[in-house]
């Protein structure tokens, strides 16, 4: 097991600022998730921490001792890239074998020995005769993550290890690899852009965007209470309701807000409901037509399209499932509403301790 530490690491290409200050300390054993959209830094910083790109500024450290000048090959970390990369003409057994043998010098005896041991753990020795044309897609990725693990490496880097499987075998492997990476006990350091992988997979997820690190925090910590206006609107199907407070006429979705100073307003789905103020005095609502309906097979996420035209996502039971084009209210506790600042993107706090009051409600005919 190794600790890694990111301190403040930088990297452009030409005009390109790709990783703007990156501060990370994952621990020994930890599952990590880097998750982003595409072009926000995340292979980067993985190519960063294995060696494969020098950093412009900062400091990557395994165990508390930096890595610079260190090439990829002599850190203790294993990568596994997007595209499997296995080579076509070996079978698995080679494939795992060579990095075994000519990376990390051990004879072949030994080297055909590890690679037993971890194809048995992963359940693919009937695969080790087989050469990569004679696989699935997902039987693939597993060799290459046994490649990957046989290495034994305190830190395994995965480069979004499950794209182009589909949806799922993606669900099996996510598991997968979480728990053999959990009994091998080494450090994983797992980038996505899907937040459903990084949900599964990691313990603690480190969010980015534009090369900065927007927020890190365990799955749950980071769907209630999303630190960013883009975290919130980047974690969670459908992503929160974002309500921005018009700042001439003060008002939004939910009427005319009495705030100490410019805020944009944030809600969940779940967190409105079917109902009327007048059973629900101390609650906000928001009025509107219906739009989509979204079955689930749980329940219907619908949409809400208000009289100014911005879509609003509400969840509701499918018994109470309201008619397209039908006008609804729905209604929500104001402790449930978040409140951010437009200015900074930060969250404030909650709506109520904010001290956020809706002054003259909206859309009531
Ligand atoms: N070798 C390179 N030369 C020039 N620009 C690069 C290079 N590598 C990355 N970039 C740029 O740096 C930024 C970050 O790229 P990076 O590949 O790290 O993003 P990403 O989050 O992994 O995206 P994706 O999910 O699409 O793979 C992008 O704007 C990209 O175009």
């Amino acid at each position: 097991m190794t600790r890694v530490d990111l301190t403040a690491i930088s990297k452009s290409f030409g005009s390109v600022k790709a990783l703007d200050g990156i501060d990370l300390t994952v621990e020994d054993g930890e599952n990590v998730a880097i998750l982003g959209p595409s072009g926000s830094g995340k292979s980067t910083l993985l190519r960063v921490i294995a060696g494969l790109e020098e950093p412009d500024a900062g400091d990557v450290a395994f165990d508390g001792v930096s890595q610079s000048g260190i090439p990829p090959h002599k850190r203790d970390a294993a990568i596994v890239f997007q595209h499997f990369a296995l080579y076509p003409h070996l079978s698995s057994l080679e494939n795992i074998t060579l990095g075994l043998r000519h990376g990390l010098g051990l004879p072949k005896k030994e080297a055909e020995q590890r690679a037993h041991e971890i194809a048995g753990r992963m359940q693919v020795e009937h695969l080790l005769g087989r050469k990569p044309k004679e696989m699935s897609g997902g039987q693939r990725q597993r060799i290459a993550l046994a490649r990957a693990l046989a290495r034994r490496s305190g830190i395994v880097l995965l480069d979004e290890p499950l794209s182009g499987l589909d949806a799922q075998l993606h669900a099996v492997l996510r598991l997968e690899i979480a728990s053999l990476l959990r009994s091998v006990g080494a450090t994983g350091i797992n980038v996505t852009h899907d937040q459903l992988d990084a949900m599964a997979m990691a313990d603690r997820i480190a969010v980015i965007h534009e090369g900065r690190i927007e927020q890190l925090g365990t799955p749950d910590e980071l769907y209630a209470v999303p630190g960013t206006l883009f975290v919130a609107s980047f974690i969670g199907s459908p992503p929160m309701n974002l309500l921005a407070v018009d700042a001439d006429s003060g008002t939004c979705a939910f009427g005319r807000i009495g705030a100490p100073g410019p805020v944009t307003l944030g809600v969940r789905a779940e967190h409105l409901a079917l109902g009327s103020v007048a059973a629900h005095p101390s609650a906000w609502s928001i009025s509107g037509t219906v739009g989509l309906v979204e079955p689930t097979g749980k329940d219907r996420v619908v949409q809400l399209v208000t009289d100014e035209g911005l879509p609003i996502a509400f969840r509701c039971e499918i018994t109470d499932t309201p008619v397209p084009g039908s006008r609804v209210t729905v209604v929500c506790d104001p402790a449930s509403v978040h409140a951010y600042s437009p200015v900074t993107g930060l969250r404030l706090g909650d709506a109520v301790s904010e001290g956020i009051r809706v002054s003259e409600a909206a859309g009531v005919r």
